[in-house]
């Protein structure tokens, strides 16, 4: 969407009184805006607990991989997770490469919880702390 505003037009600082097209021009763009950007604020939101709950999960595996001494990365299964995900991210017209760099991220980031979760002391019943 654009909008075209004369060098003497001041409707985007509240100044113009209201009434001109301009500033209903204005007023709409503010609210589409805000329509949009309350969308990415939900989808955000949603991120934020998809990846709790992913970390949830990679924390049990943490813990598992710690107690049967199984190392902490497996590049046999990020390979196929990222061929995976390169697959899903271009039917869903997003970049591919974009898709693998933030996966990578986030198992970099599994990967340091897990040998956190390795190097923790057994307790005495055999486990670890949460
Ligand atoms: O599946 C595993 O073995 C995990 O530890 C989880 C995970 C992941 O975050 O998806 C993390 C590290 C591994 O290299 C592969 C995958």
């Amino acid at each position: 969407m654009t909008t075209s505003h004369t060098s003497d037009d001041n409707s985007v600082n509240g100044t113009s009184g209201g009434a001109s097209p301009a500033a209903a021009t204005d007023e709409a763009v503010r609210a589409e805006l805000s329509r949009l950007r309350d969308s990415i604020d939900n989808i955000d939101a949603a991120v934020v607990h998809m990846l709790a709950e992913r970390f949830k999960c990679t924390q049990q595996v943490g813990h598992l991989k710690a107690q049967h001494q199984l190392p902490p990365a497996d590049p046999t299964r990020e390979s196929r997770q990222i061929a995976r995900l390169r697959e899903l991210a271009e039917s869903a017209k997003l970049d591919p490469a974009f898709a693998e760099k933030l996966l990578n991220f986030i198992i970099a980031e599994v990967i340091r919880h897990h040998e956190q979760i390795a190097e923790q002391p057994l307790t005495s019943d055999g486990t670890r702390p949460a």
